[in-house]
């Protein structure tokens, strides 16, 4: 499928290589779901892609099938741009909860990465709390989850994401449980990390606002079977701000996307 490209045509990505290379996958469950058919699609280096659908089309067994959680029923996953001898792909995954261990310090949540390769607190001591300052949350080192807010639980999550510098980001829903204000601020810090350090991102969500808000590219997905059914590019310039989120431009933006997804859910209807 070809990308359609909304917008003005200016800040438009040069082509990059795929980092990604999904083929043509389709998974069915042992109980008979068809959770995705002949899905492919390449995601491309330095892109912030958010794949968009309505609840069931196959989101989250994408981002598990990537990052081998689970395996295709046919189908593979390359990755164009690596050695043999790369095996973890430069992958990191945050999903919807935090999924913080609660007898552990901040520090010690977001270690956790590096202490399973091996790596001791002492030498992991500085790239921790880099993690941290990235976030924002050094000062919260030696604080437990349960002494921290929703956002800062989240942020904890995605500085143990960010630990072990990874070249793409898979993200699942990361801002879904929190509220707007708190979303709103996480989406601008993580857009500003994103600029600053180049990463790939798939992030998954239910919500137009948030897709338009933060992706140069949205992925427009149906269900049963779950498959792509647009990819759109948005080439409005970054940064991104308040002033594009109220922009007339943003909201253009969000009805043709919105529009994309009605059609996607309407044509689960007439299966
Ligand atoms: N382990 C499993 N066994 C059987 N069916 C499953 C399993 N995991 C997911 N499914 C089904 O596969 C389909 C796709 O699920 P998936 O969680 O990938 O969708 P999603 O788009 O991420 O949904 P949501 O937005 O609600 O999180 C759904 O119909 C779901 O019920």
């Amino acid at each position: 499928m070809t990308a359609k490209v909304i917008g003005t045509g200016q800040g438009a990505l040069a082509p990059a290589p795929a980092v990604i290379s999904i083929k043509q996958i389709s998974k069915t469950f042992s109980n008979g779901t068809v959770a995705l058919r002949e899905m492919s699609l390449d995601i491309r280096q330095g892109e912030f892609v958010s794949l968009l659908g309505p609840s069931g089309c196959g989101k989250s067994t994408v981002l598990r099938i990537v990052t081998s959680l689970t395996g295709p029923t046919t189908g593979r996953v390359e990755w164009p741009m690596e050695t043999a001898a790369q095996d973890d792909h430069g992958l990191s995954f945050v999903f919807q909860e935090p999924t913080l261990m609660p007898w552990a310090t901040v520090f010690g949540n977001v270690w956790l990465p590096l202490r399973l390769r091996g790596v001791t607190k002492r030498d992991a001591y500085d790239r921790v709390m880099e993690a941290l300052e990235m976030v924002g949350l050094a000062g919260f080192a030696e604080s437990y989850p349960r002494e921290l807010s929703g956002g800062m639980k989240m942020r904890v999550s995605i500085a143990r994401a960010l630990v072990t510098k990874p070249k793409v980001l898979l993200m699942d829903e990361p801002f879904a449980a929190l509220d707007e204000i708190t979303r709103f601020k996480l989406n601008n810090d993580l857009l500003h990390l994103w600029e600053t350090f180049g990463w790939t991102v798939v992030f998954v969500t239910h919500s137009v606002f948030e897709s338009v808000y933060l992706s140069n590219r949205i992925v427009v997905m149906a269900s049963r079977p779950g498959r792509v059914v647009n990819d759109m590019r948005l080439d409005a310039p970054y940064p991104r701000g308040d002033e594009f989120r109220t922009s007339a431009e943003y909201g253009d933006y969000c009805r043709t996307v919105s529009e994309a997804l009605h059609a996607a859910m309407d044509a689960n209807d007439h299966l």
